[in-house]
């Protein structure tokens, strides 16, 4: 351990630049980690550096366990030509890699509903699918009837949730597919069983070597039942026992509330608005029977960092025309909290926990951030917190760097790297949306502020 720690605290001394480019990717990790002699927009976006490696820092999510990995990954040959023309987003190559999305959600939410409508709609997408069912050896018969219609590959895995005991088994599921199939299909579609805590599933795209070469996550849907969500969101667990219910809509960036047709509107509006507080992110969407646009579910870079802009613009929006409310303030400055308000009557009972702290926090302030005071903040906070932020997106303006900076993170896992050059006359405001258990909105709020120049 004391090995370990050293690692991490070096890397911070050491603010080492690691600026990656594999199919397109630029990643620069853990966070912002260059030095501040070393911002140079256009050596950081037209030079990679020639060691194309991704250091994550990786806190086992239930073990505690910080330990540094490190990727080596084959990209020698993806580096751009360079030009003098600093906008790199036209000089990327695009990212191969094939999407993967992630279909989660409570027990009899709509989720396999909504796979056999991906399944039969018209999009001509070749779709693999891998199905987790608990303890079930068959497959699903209208999942039979799904692939007749269209899935390219239907695979289950069983005997045990995604998220605990065969993780390996989709790692390894995930390989062979791309192994024997690579060609064949476009997308991956990942089934979770009801039970199941996304968040391993989504690390497993980027703690694995097998997997993050070729496939790239993106995104998380999240099927709510709007009759009985409300139910296991008030669910108290034991303690250390996670609310599933609770954790698949934090990690998510789309969520359907579905099954519509069987509550009334006042039930809906509350649910949304409950859902809201716990995750500011995501696009949320009513439907019955699972049925959304295809768009709205797949190819939706819900962890592309070309796409941060778009979720930390708008916050949550429903259908596209709700807009939740981040106009400035004339200060240019302010943060949401939204916190899971509901009072629950077991609040006194000490050998239980409750998810009821899951609520979104996010941050818009102009101003340029000192890098240095920047790179200690949110290295401080992703070491000491990272296991309550379960996910963060953000775009900022650093001193002396002519390109905003965006970053998207999941626990300890952290990918930013500069992106388009701010405009001439554009105000150069920061924006970041934490979601996380306890989150402090006002002492996160007094950290970043504290960054500001
Ligand atoms: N009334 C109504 N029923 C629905 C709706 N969507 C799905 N259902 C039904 O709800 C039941 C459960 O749907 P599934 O799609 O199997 O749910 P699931 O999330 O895959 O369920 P698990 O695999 O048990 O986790 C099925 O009988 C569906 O036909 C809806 O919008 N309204």
């Amino acid at each position: 351990m004391a090995t370990l720690s050293m690692d991490i605290a070096t890397t911070f001394i050491n603010f080492t630049t690691c600026c990656r480019r594999r199919s397109g990717i630029k990643t620069t990790v853990l966070p912002l980690f260059f030095k501040s002699s070393t911002i140079n927009s256009r050596s950081l976006s037209s030079k990679p550096l020639p060691s194309s490696s991704l250091t994550v820092l990786s806190t086992s999510n239930f073990s505690k366990v910080h330990r540094c990995r490190r990727f080596s990954v084959a990209a020698t040959a993806t580096t751009t030509p360079q030009s003098e023309d600093s906008d790199v987003s036209t000089k990327i190559p695009p990212d191969t890699r094939i999407p993967a999305t992630i279909i989660t959600g409570f027990l009899g939410s709509g989720k396999t509903t909504l796979l056999n409508h991906i399944l039969t709609a018209d999009h001509g997408k070749r779709i693999a699918v891998i199905e987790n069912e608990y303890g079930e050896v068959d497959i699903d018969g209208s999942l039979v009837a799904a692939k007749a219609a269209g899935a390219e590959d239907i695979v289950m895995l069983n005997n045990g949730c995604l998220c605990c005991t065969v993780r390996g088994d989709l790692v390894r599921m995930i390989a062979e597919l791309v192994s024997k199939k690579k060609g064949k299909f476009d997308h991956i579609v990942i089934e979770t069983t009801g039970l199941a805590n996304p968040a391993p599933i989504i690390q497993t795209f980027y703690a694995e070597d097998q997997v993050f070469n070729d496939v790239k996550l993106d995104g998380v849907v999240t099927l709510v039942d709007a009759k009985h969500a409300g139910f296991h969101l008030d669910e108290v667990k034991p303690k250390g026992v996670v609310n599933e219910a609770v954790e698949q809509i934090a990690y998510a960036d789309r969520i359907i509330v579905n099954k519509t047709d069987l509550v009334g509107e006042p039930e809906i509006t509350s649910l949304v608005k409950r859902i809201r507080n716990m995750n500011g992110m995501a696009h949320l969407k009513r439907t019955e029977f699972g049925k959304v646009d295809l768009e709205y579910v797949l190819g939706i870079g819900g962890f592309d960092l070309e796409r941060i802009e778009s979720s930390v613009n708008d916050g949550a929006k429903e259908d596209h025309a709700h807009h939740h409310d981040h106009d400035l303030d004339h200060d240019h400055h302010h943060h949401h909290h939204h916190h899971h308000e509901h009072e629950h009557k077991h609040d006194h009972h000490h050998d239980h926990t409750h998810d009821r702290g899951v609520s979104s926090v996010s941050i818009v302030c102009e101003g340029s951030l000192d890098l240095e005071k920047a790179n200690i903040w949110l290295g401080t906070l992703l070491l000491e917190r990272s296991e309550d932020i379960y996910r963060m997106k953000g775009l900022l303006s650093v001193q002396g760097m002519d390109e905003r900076f965006v970053f998207q993170g999941v626990h300890d896992i952290f990918q930013g790297s500069p992106d388009r050059l701010w405009g001439a006359d554009e105000p150069r405001i920061n924006k970041i949306v934490f979601i996380g258990k306890n989150l402090n909105a006002e002492e996160l709020e007094k950290g970043f502020k504290a960054c500001l120049l």
